[in-house]
């Protein structure tokens, strides 16, 4: 009451005259006034809350800048901090004001599942990237499938096969550099080790972008390898916990400057422009192409099919804008690079390091292929039970998904492992964690393609239903057949065409040392710290 009063008089003072002693206490009693009010929404989010009575560090019920500290300033660590405060609290636990973390292999079950009633929590996914028109960030059902429908085809695995003959002309293209290395020196007589960190990402954005707009960014090829494009998506995911502090329409602004402000303001956001302009022109020329509805099947791309959209019975629906496409063209270029990239690193990484598993993989690969001119595809390689027990341990270590997958709850009822969870409120789990749970695998860190196999070398079943490096919903990963394509050949090309060696001056020895950021796909945490070094020796 007494501040009210003070207040009313400072009013009518203020009605008087204005002068700088009047201005400091208004300042001084909006600070005040603040103050109270963020201390009351910090007491009642922790003590009478819907969700006040679910266990886990107080501070972090009481705001989001306990996340921000460790994501924005730490660099994405929050999802370790977590997995820390799991063992203090128990398996269910409050990040955020809103979120509830839970690290439980059944619930995960049950909140992932096809026909489960919840939605992407827009407070994480949107703040991240504003309301833009693109499939990763669909709030409702009904959105979600107008953005997948259309793409759905496209990334079927009858689709991926049909494209393996491109898919190989661009690991054909890696392993003509690594011949070329071997050919400088022979290992131990002078050869130095050629680091493959860039070049494992560039093929695989080599892929992709062939795939989408039916011309590759060739990469591969290009002086720098590709790094000012991975390093670009470093610096944009790190904003993204700065983002997350702001209102969607305010991020979409930022993220939607036109090009000379936002260089002007940013020159190191040159390559995030380029991409977009690069993207943009690519769509232009398939939509502006005359011959574009003679295109034959195997010429079309991911954008002529957006360009061309139809409804369920094939009838021709409005196409989206020019720059709502090559949004889309950024989200499923970054969703579809670093995650399969660190894949193929990690999966590459855990056989060189351990060479019975080396030995082992690259007997069965000469047995199935005798020679290396010989045809390898992905079905034939998907027959051989160590191939796939070594590409499964690659994908549970690399993870993709390093961050949380939250979903808003519908259902009234919700439980989990007792605790009622209201609707319109957020519970995630997190790939990570599910893929490395003491409770599923033994030594859990290690890579040990050995967890797939039975004691007759056939792969067994029984941790299937654990296994969910593309997640289980409706929301799972629409490029998970072409990711595997590119896993399954990628490997099998360079350990059956080449003995490769780790250098001691590779800065991973062992995948136990791979460090990542929390963040919607799984980034090197300090790049410079993920060379992959190796001697090269062709195999006859
Ligand atoms: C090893 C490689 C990959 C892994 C482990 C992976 C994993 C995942 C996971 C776990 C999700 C669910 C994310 C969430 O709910 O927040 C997801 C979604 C998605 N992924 Fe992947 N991904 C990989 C490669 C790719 C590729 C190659 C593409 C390119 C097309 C892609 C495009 C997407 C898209 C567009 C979504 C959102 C789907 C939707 O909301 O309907 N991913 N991915």
């Amino acid at each position: 009451m007494k501040l009210v009063a003070e207040l009313h008089s400072l009013f009518d003072r203020a009605a008087q005259h204005v002068d700088g002693a009047l201005l400091a206490s208004i300042a001084k009693y909006s600070v005040v006034v603040l103050a109270y009010y963020l201390i009351g929404i910090a007491v009642y989010r922790v003590w009478f809350h819907p969700l006040s009575k679910i266990p886990g560090p107080k501070l972090a019920a009481a705001t989001w800048l306990v996340e921000f500290y460790y994501n924005g300033i730490h660099k994405g660590v929050y999802y370790k901090k977590i997995e820390q405060w799991h063992k203090v609290y128990g398996p269910v636990i409050r990040i955020t004001p809103h979120e509830i973390h839970v690290n439980d292999p059944d619930t995960y079950s049950h909140l992932y599942k096809t026909n489960a009633k919840v939605t992407k929590d827009p407070l994480y996914y949107q703040r991240f990237a504003g309301d833009i028109n693109v499939l990763f960030f669909a709030k409702d059902t009904a959105t979600h499938r107008s953005r997948r429908d259309p793409l759905n085809n496209y990334f079927s695995k009858k689709s991926v096969t049909d494209f393996e003959a491109v898919i190989v002309k661009h690991i054909d293209r890696l392993c003509y550099h690594l011949q070329r290395h071997a050919e400088t020196a022979p290992v131990g007589a002078g050869q130095k080790p050629i680091d493959l960190h860039y070049r494992i990402r560039c093929v695989v954005l080599d892929i992709f972008s062939d795939y989408a707009f039916g011309k590759s960014f060739s990469f591969q090829d290009s002086s720098n390898l590709g790094k000012d494009f991975f390093d670009m998506i470093r610096v944009h995911m790190a904003s993204l916990w700065l983002f997350r502090m702001m209102t969607p329409a305010m991020v979409y602004r930022i993220t939607h400057l036109p090009p000379f402000i936002a260089l002007k303001l940013d020159p190191s956001a040159s390559t995030y422009v380029k991409l977009k302009q690069d993207s943009k022109a690519a769509i232009q020329k398939i939509r502006d192409n005359p011959n574009a509805n003679d295109l034959r099947k195997e010429n079309r791309t991911v954008f002529y099919d957006m360009l061309h959209p139809t409804d369920d019975d094939g009838n021709p629906i409005p196409a989206k804008s020019l720059d709502d496409l090559s949004d889309e063209a950024y989200g499923l270029t970054v969703a579809s690079s670093d995650t399969t990239g660190n894949g193929v690193h990690a999966t590459l990484l855990g056989i060189l390091s351990n060479p019975e598993v080396h030995q082992k993989l690259k007997g069965e690969l000469k047995r199935a292929f005798p020679t290396v001119q010989e045809k390898m595809t992905w079905t034939k390689l998907e027959k051989i039970p160590y191939m796939v027990a070594c590409i499964k341990e690659g994908l549970r270590i690399s993870a993709g998904v390093m961050g949380r997958m939250p979903r808003i709850i519908e259902e009234p009822n919700f439980q989990v492992l007792g605790y009622h969870i209201p609707p319109g409120f957020s519970v995630t789990t997190s790939n990570y964690m599910m893929l490395r749970h003491e409770a599923i695998y033994e030594n859990p860190h290690d890579y040990d393609p050995s967890r797939w196999l039975d004691e007759n070398g056939n792969l067994h079943t029984h941790l299937d239903k654990y296994f969910v490096p593309f997640g289980k919903d409706s929301r799972h990963c629409i490029g998970m057949y072409l990711a595997q394509s590119e896993l399954y050949l990628c490997v099998a090309h360079l350990i059956r065409r080449f003995d490769l060696q780790i250098a001691e001056d590779s800065h991973h020895q062992s995948v136990r040392d791979l460090d990542y950021i929390d963040c919607f796909v799984s980034l090197a945490k300090d790049v410079d710290k993920w060379s992959l070094k190796v001697f090269v020796t062709p195999t006859d």
